[in-house]
C-alpha cells in the first residue's frame, strides 16, 4: 500500500537540469529524495549479483584496476548498442524498482522519486504527478557535452538512446522550462509544489 499522498516523479532528458531541481527541492523544500541513478550504482557494487552477471558478459576488460565497474567503458557500449543496453538494464531495473518499491513505504506525506527513465521504463504508475525538466535539444547537447567532457557523436549517442524531450513534455503533468536562468528554473518549481 502506498502511504504518500504525493508522490513527484521528475524526470527529464539527461542533462536538462534534474539535479539542479532536485538539490533544490531538497535543500530549499527539505523533501526526501529518492534517485534512480543512485539505486542503479548500488546495483552495480563490487561482488554484487549484477555486477557479477557483467563480468561474465563483458570480461576483465570492463573493470578498473580497483575491481570497480569502469562506468565509462559500459557506458561506451550501451549508449552505442541498443542490444547491450537492453540487456543491461535487464539486470538492473529490477532492483532499481525493488528500491522504488520501498520508498514508497515510507511515512512521508510528499516524497520526490528522481527518474530519469520513467516513461522509458514504463514505471509511470509508481508516482501520483509528473515532472518534466526540458530545455531546448541545443542547449542539451551542449550542456552535456560541457559536463561530461564527451565529443558531439558520444553527446548525441547518449540523447539518442532516451525518448525525446518533446513527447516526455507532452506525458507531463508540470514542465519545467530550464532554458534560462537558474532563477527562473527554481520560480516555476515552487509554483509546481
Ligand atoms: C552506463 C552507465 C554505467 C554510465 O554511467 P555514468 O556514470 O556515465 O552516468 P550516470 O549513471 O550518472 O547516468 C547519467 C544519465 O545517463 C542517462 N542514462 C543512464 N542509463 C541510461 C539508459 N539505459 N538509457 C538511456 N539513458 C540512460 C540518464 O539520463 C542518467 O541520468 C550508467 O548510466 C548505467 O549503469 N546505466 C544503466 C542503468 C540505467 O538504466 N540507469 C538509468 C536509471 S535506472
Ligand atoms: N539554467 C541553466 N543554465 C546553464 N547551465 C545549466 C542550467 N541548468 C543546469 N545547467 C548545467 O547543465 C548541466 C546539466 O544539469 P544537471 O546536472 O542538473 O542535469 P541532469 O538532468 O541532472 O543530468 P543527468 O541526466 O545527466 O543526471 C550541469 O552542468 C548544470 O550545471
Amino acid at each position: 500500500m502506498i502511504s504518500q499522498s504525493r508522490i513527484i516523479g521528475l524526470t527529464g532528458g539527461i542533462a536538462t537540469g534534474k539535479s539542479t531541481v532536485t538539490h533544490y527541492l531538497a535543500t530549499h523544500h527539505h523533501l526526501p529524495i529518492f534517485d534512480a541513478d543512485i539505486y542503479a550504482r548500488d546495483a552495480v557494487e563490487t561482488g554484487s549479483p549484477v555486477y557479477q552477471a557483467i563480468a561474465q558478459r563483458y570480461g576483465a576488460d570492463l573493470f578498473l584496476e580497483d575491481g570497480t565497474l569502469n562506468r565509462k567503458k559500459l557506458g561506451e557500449i550501451i549508449f552505442n548498442n541498443v542490444e547491450e543496453r537492453t540487456w543491461v538494464e535487464q539486470q538492473i531495473h529490477p532492483y532499481v524498482r525493488d528500491r522504488f518499491a520501498e520508498a514508497i513505504q515510507k511515512p512521508y506525506p510528499t516524497i520526490v522519486c528522481v527518474i530519469p527513465l520513467l516513461f522509458e521504463a514504463g514505471i509511470t504508475n509508481l508516482v501520483t504527478e509528473i515532472w518534466v525538466v526540458i530545455c531546448s535539444p541545443q542547449q542539451q547537447l551542449e550542456r552535456l557535452m560541457q559536463r561530461n567532457q564527451l565529443t558531439r557523436e558520444q553527446a548525441l549517442a547518449r540523447i539518442n538512446s532516451q525518448m525525446s524531450l518533446a513527447e516526455k513534455a507532452s506525458r507531463a503533468d508540470v514542465v519545467l522550462d530550464n532554458s534560462s536562468t537558474l532563477e527562473t528554473l527554481l520560480q516555476q518549481v515552487d509554483a509546481a509544489l
